[in-house]
């Protein structure tokens, strides 16, 4: 298969996506066409590094680069400061210069903390995407979120930088667990579900092939995925407006996450959780049908994600949601469906009556 380009147009910071199958050993001679010179430092984790580090390191060899590894410890339990104080001792340790750069080789964990650290590291040097999950192929390695979690809340340390370029090779996920694999498609029924009704219907029908990993219909989805996603993202680069869009199913999606401190729902199962009650809630404001709603609740569960919120008390809830960054002293901007495939954003006061459509009350 030919690799396809997708454009992330963002003036000087634009930025190509490759994505194809089996073109991991092109990563040498992309960072030569991206001017990219001077030392390598791979981020990866214990998990990763094992499987496609090797491949990697050959390719740049190959390509003139001097490689390092920085290996980290794996699991969104570890996207903490810790973990990112690790990754500049291991720069430190290579004495990467401002003329290396980094290369973010895992799952969406791996990503925003390498962009992280790349952002921050002798106040920033340049950082290429690799992906590995099916999360990170359709989202988190495109547009330029980096960061990491605070025990009170998700992504509340970061920094908006673009990587210079993205690698998606969906060969990677064929070493996926099931588990990860279905949290990625959690992310994939976001895009349709408020910006692209023609894609929900492709996910709908194709659901048993996407489920069977399908080469062809997996291409099909991230190739959309990405496209929706580039072009958000060449709209409104910063969030000031129409990227919150991005973040449907995310608010209730990221307190499940904090509340259950990391380690009970993987975050595309999270946000599966929270796009069901954003239905919900859209539903009965009168945004969507009862039929658009139920929609969206049997394709998330046709792909084998969770639905219901888990039960704690109001109150941590509202605590949680204090810590979005959607929230203002004007109220919540809460993303909700306008029918399928479209959105409106709700400035909303009274979060204990959105816990209470939900049915989350003391
Ligand atoms: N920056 C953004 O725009 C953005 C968007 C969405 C999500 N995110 C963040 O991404 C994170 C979730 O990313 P994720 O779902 O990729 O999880 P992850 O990075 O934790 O990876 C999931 C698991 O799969 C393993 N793994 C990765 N690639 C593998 C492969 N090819 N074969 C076998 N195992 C592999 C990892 O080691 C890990 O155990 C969350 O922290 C979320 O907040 C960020
Ligand atoms: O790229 C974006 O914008 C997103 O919101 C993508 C989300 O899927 C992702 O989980 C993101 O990290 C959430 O961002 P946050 O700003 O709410 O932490
Ligand atoms: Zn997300």
């Amino acid at each position: 298969m030919k690799a396809e380009q997708i454009r992330v147009a963002l003036d000087e910071r634009s930025y190509d996506i490759e994505l194809g199958a089996g073109n991991l050993d092109r990563i040498g001679s992309l960072c030569r066409e991206v001017g990219l010179s001077g030392t390598a430092a791979v981020v990866s984790n214990t998990t990763v590094a094992p499987l496609y580090y090797e491949t990697v390191r050959l390719s740049m060899e190959r390509a003139g680069y001097r490689v390092v590894l920085v290996s980290l410890p794996d699991g969104e339990t570890y996207k903490n400061s810790a973990t990112l104080n690790l990754i500049y001792d291991g720069l430190v340790d290579a004495s990467l210069d401002r003329g290396s750069f980094i290369l973010a080789l895992g799952g969406g964990v791996i990503g925003d903390m390498a962009g992280f650290a790349a952002a921050s590291y002798l106040r920033g040097i340049p950082f290429v995407q690799i992906p590995t999950t099916l999360l990170s192929q359709v989202d988190s390695s495109v547009g330029g979120k980096t960061g990491i979690n605070h025990p009170r809340g998700k992504n509340l340390i970061g920094a908006f930088y673009q990587p210079k370029a993205v690698l998606i090779d969906v060969a990677t996920l064929d070493t996926l667990p099931e588990r990860e694999f279905l949290s990625g498609l959690g992310e994939i029924v976001k895009y349709g579900a408020v910006l692209d009704g023609g894609f929900f219907d492709f996910l709908e029908k194709n659901a048993a092939l996407l489920l069977a990993r399908d080469k062809e219909a997996l291409i099909q989805a991230a190739s959309r995925s990405c496209a929706i996603k580039a072009k958000v993202v060449a709209e409104d680069e910063r969030e000031g407006g129409v990227r919150a869009v991005l973040n449907y199913g995310h608010t209730l999606g990221h307190a499940v996450e904090t509340l259950t401190g990391y380690t009970r729902y993987l975050h595309g199962e999270a946000v599966a959780i929270g796009m069901v009650q954003a239905a919900r809630i859209s539903q009965h404001y009168g945004f969507c049908s009862q039929a658009d709603r139920d929609r969206v609740e049997a394709l998330i569960q046709a792909l084998g994600l969770p639905t219901e919120l888990p039960s704690f008390p109001a109150r941590q809830y509202l605590e949680a949601l204090s810590h979005d960054k959607k929230v203002r002293d004007k109220g919540l901007l809460f993303i909700c469906n306008q029918g399928i495939g479209a959105y409106r954003m709700e400035r909303l006061t009274d979060l204990g009556a959105l816990l209470e459509i939900c049915g989350i009350g003391d």
